[in-house]
């Protein structure tokens, strides 16, 4: 007799927003997943728990990403999280919540989209050939949050390598006039963001030498574009307990 494997079944948090609208679908017409939860705001988390959800994708936003993840990790359910507004301290904050619950993964990833992974990647790989780097950010006017968590992440591997190199600190001479003129420092890098009509989410990473400059941008263009990370994502955190941060170790 041959084993039918039973589709996978995902809970959506944040499910009639722009994200969880697209991911829905996504999951949707996936053959090995089920949809059996789509939960938005002022809707009760326990109707994940009930319809039987095995992952939970939460799209939402910063200010409430945190207790729905408490929760799901209580629940023993593993989670794939697109909500930006991760600092180091909330990472420490899910490790501890993990550490009792040692069968559930976490995955949250700055960004789902392959190109801005890699993006991210090629930035990291030049940081420490450039005497100077700064990012500008630009996206929708919706977004509730800036810098990006693209852009923070960008940042920090940025000044991982940096640092790792023994990189001088950035020639900059400026005498500030204006707060904001030089955008802000995250990490030892400056981040400009920039909010427009008819953007979605799109980043350049310009580097600076002597006679030279390399720019490194990508763009999305449409929210489709995260939707390979997102699903695979959901298909792999079970096999990952613990937290992961971003798609790469996936991709790998
Ligand atoms: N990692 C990635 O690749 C990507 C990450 N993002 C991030 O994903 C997040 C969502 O973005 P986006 O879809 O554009 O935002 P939206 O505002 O369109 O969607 C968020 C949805 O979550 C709902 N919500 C709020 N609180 C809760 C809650 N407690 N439980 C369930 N749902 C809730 C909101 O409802 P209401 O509006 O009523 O508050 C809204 O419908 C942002 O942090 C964004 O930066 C976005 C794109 C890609
Ligand atoms: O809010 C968005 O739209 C996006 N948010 C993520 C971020 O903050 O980096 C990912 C992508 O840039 C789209």
């Amino acid at each position: 007799m041959n084993d039918v494997l039973e589709p996978l079944r995902v809970g959506v948090l944040g499910a009639r927003g722009r994200m969880g609208l697209e991911v829905c679908k996504a999951v949707d017409a996936a053959g090995d997943l089920t949809l059996v939860s789509m939960i938005d705001a002022g809707e009760p988390l326990f109707n994940a728990s009930d319809a039987g959800a095995q992952v939970l994708v939460d799209f939402t936003n910063p200010d409430v990403v945190m207790e729905n993840l408490r929760w799901a990790i209580e629940q023993g359910i593993s989670v794939v999280v697109g909500t930006s507004g991760f600092t180091e301290e909330r990472h420490e904050q899910i490790r501890g919540w993990l550490a009792d619950r040692p069968g559930v993964g976490v995955l949250i990833a700055p960004n789902f989209g392959i190109g801005a992974i890699l993006m991210m990647q090629f930035a990291a790989r030049a940081a420490r050939y450039f005497d100077s780097v700064e990012i500008i950010e630009q996206h929708h006017p919706r977004k509730l949050d800036a810098p990006s968590g693209t852009a923070m992440h960008t940042a920090k591997v940025i000044a991982e390598a940096r640092a790792a190199a023994s990189c001088p600190p950035m020639p900059d001479a400026t005498k500030e006039e204006l707060a904001g003129a030089r955008g802000t420092d995250v990490d030892g890098v400056r981040v400009h963001s920039i909010r427009a009509a008819g953007l979605v989410a799109h980043q350049e990473v310009l580097f600076g030498a002597t006679g030279e400059t390399l720019t490194i941008r990508h763009d999305s263009l449409d929210r489709s574009s995260f939707m390979p990370g997102v699903l695979l994502g959901v298909r792999n955190v079970r096999n990952r307990p613990g937290l992961t941060i971003g798609l790469d170790a996936l991709l790998d």
